[in-house]
C-alpha cells in the first residue's frame, strides 16, 4: 500500500479548493475535483486552470475536475472539503451516499454554521458519524500556494490515522503540514481572524499605520483567547500558525478576501458593494455576527467584534467605533498574567481614594 498513491478527492471548485488540489498531485497522489459547474471542470481538464477563481496560475495536469460527486469520491482515502461555510453541510449530505467508513474527511473551511454555532468538522461528524475527521487551517493564502510560495498549515484532529495521512498526502517541496489533536481550537483559530482581517483592511484604508494594525492584531489575539476560554477550548493552540500565524497574514495582506471587504468598507463602500465586488466567500462578514451575538449571550469581553459589528451592521462610522475604543476601559496587556478584573480593581481604589501614592 505504500507505494500505491493516495487516491485524494477535493469538493469545492474555489480557490483553496483548486489551490489544495494541485499540491497533492504535485505530490503525487491521485486527485479528483469535484466542482458544480461542469463547464469549469472541463475547462480545468484541458487547459490546467480555474479561470474563475485562480486564472492566473498552473494547475497540476493530473489533477482530475468533475461534476459527477460519485466518480470523484470513488475509492478515495482522504476527502477534503473547500466549500463555503454556508453551503458546507448541503453538500456534505448530497456527498453522503458516496462516502464510507474507512475514508477520512477533512474540512478546509474557516467559517462557522449560525445554527447551533458549528464548526465544519463538527458538521462533518454529525452528517456521517465517521472516526476519521480532521481540519485543515493556517496562514494559507490560496494564491501563494498557487504561486508555491514556501508555506505551512495545521491538520488538527484527535485521530493520529487522520493526522498522519494528511501529511502525507499534502506535505512536499513548497507546503509543510504541522500536526495538532486540538482540532476544536485549530478550526475556531481560522474563523475568528476573519473578524480582524476584516477591521486590520479597514484601518489601511483609514490610513492608519503600523502601530494600529500591531495593536489590532495582539488585542485580536487576546479577545479569541478570552472567547476560546469561554467555550472550554484551549487558548495555547492560539499561539500557533493556526491562530499567530492565520492572523498575521490575513490582517497584513491584499490577497485576504476578508482584508479586502474591510479595505472596501473603508473607503466608503457599503456592506453590500464591498460583497458583490469582492466575488467570492469573506466568511468573517457572517462570523462577526455569529461571534458577536454569542459573545453576548455568554457575556465575553469582545469589544473589537462589538465594534466591528456595530460598523458593519448598525451604520457606526468606522472612525468614531476607533475613537470609542481607543477611549475604553484601561485593560490588561496578557489576561493570563494579569487579570482584567484586577487593572479596573486597582482604578476604582485609587478613583474612591483608598489607595494614595
Ligand atoms: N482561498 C483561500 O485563500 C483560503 C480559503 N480557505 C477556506 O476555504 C473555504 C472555501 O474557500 P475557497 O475555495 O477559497 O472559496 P471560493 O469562494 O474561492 O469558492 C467557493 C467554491 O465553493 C463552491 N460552492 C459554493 N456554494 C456551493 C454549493 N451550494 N454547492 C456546491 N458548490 C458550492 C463554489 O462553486 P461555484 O463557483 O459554482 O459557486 C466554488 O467552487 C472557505 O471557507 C475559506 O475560509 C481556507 C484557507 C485559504
Ligand atoms: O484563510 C485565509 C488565509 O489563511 C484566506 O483568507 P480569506 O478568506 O480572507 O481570503
Amino acid at each position: 500500500m505504500a507505494d500505491e498513491p493516495m487516491r485524494v478527492a477535493v469538493l469545492g471548485g474555489g480557490s483553496f479548493g483548486t489551490a489544495l488540489a494541485s499540491i497533492a498531485a504535485d505530490n503525487g497522489a491521485r486527485v479528483c475535483q469535484w466542482l458544480r459547474d461542469p463547464q469549469l471542470a472541463e475547462q480545468i481538464n484541458r487547459e490546467h486552470r480555474n479561470s474563475r477563481y485562480l486564472p492566473e496560475y498552473a494547475i497540476n495536469p493530473a489533477v482530475r475536475a468533475s461534476s459527477d460527486m460519485q466518480a470523484v469520491l470513488e475509492g478515495a482515502e482522504l476527502v477534503l472539503v473547500a466549500i463555503p461555510s454556508k453551503a458546507f453541510r448541503d453538500v456534505v449530505r448530497q456527498a453522503r451516499p458516496w462516502l464510507n467508513a474507512d475514508q477520512i474527511l477533512v474540512s478546509t473551511t474557516k467559517g462557522i454554521q449560525e445554527e447551533g454555532f458549528k464548526l465544519m468538522s463538527q458538521i462533518l461528524e454529525e452528517e456521517t458519524g465517521f472516526a476519521h475527521i480532521g481540519v485543515i487551517s493556517g496562514p494559507n493564502l490560496a494564491t501563494e500556494i498557487a504561486q508555491k510560495q514556501l508555506t505551512a498549515t495545521v491538520v488538527a484532529s484527535d485521530d493520529a490515522l487522520t493526522r498522519t495521512r494528511v501529511q502525507q498526502a499534502l506535505s512536499c517541496d513548497y507546503f509543510r503540514v504541522y500536526a495538532s489533536n486540538d482540532r476544536y481550537g485549530v478550526e475556531l483559530g481560522g474563523s475568528l481572524k476573519n473578524i480582524y482581517a476584516i477591521a486590520a483592511g479597514m484601518a489601511a484604508a483609514l490610513g492608519m499605520g503600523e502601530n494600529t494594525r500591531s495593536m489590532l492584531m495582539t488585542r485580536a489575539l487576546a479577545e479569541m483567547g478570552r472567547f476560546a476560554v469561554s467555550l472550554g477550548a484551549n487558548p495555547m493552540t492560539f499561539l500557533g500558525l493556526a491562530g499567530v500565524g492565520d492572523l498575521i497574514v490575513t490582517c497584513s495582506s491584499q490577497l485576504s478576501r476578508n482584508y479586502r471587504v474591510g479595505y472596501a468598507l473603508g473607503q466608503g463602500k457599503n456592506l453590500d458593494e464591498a460583497v458583490e465586488a469582492l466575488g467570492q466567500v469573506a466568511e468573517g462578514v457572517n462570523t462577526i455576527r455569529l461571534v458577536r451575538d454569542k459573545a453576548q449571550a455568554d457575556g465575553v469581553y469582545m469589544p473589537l467584534a462589538e465594534g466591528l459589528y456595530q460598523v458593519l451592521f448598525e451604520g457606526v462610522p468606522a472612525r468614531e467605533m476607533a475613537r470609542m475604543l481607543m477611549r475604553g476601559e484601561q485593560s490588561s496587556d496578557v489576561e493570563f498574567v494579569l487579570p482584567r478584573e484586577a487593572v479596573q480593581q486597582a482604578h476604582r481604589r485609587v478613583e474612591a481614594g483608598e489607595e494614595k501614592p
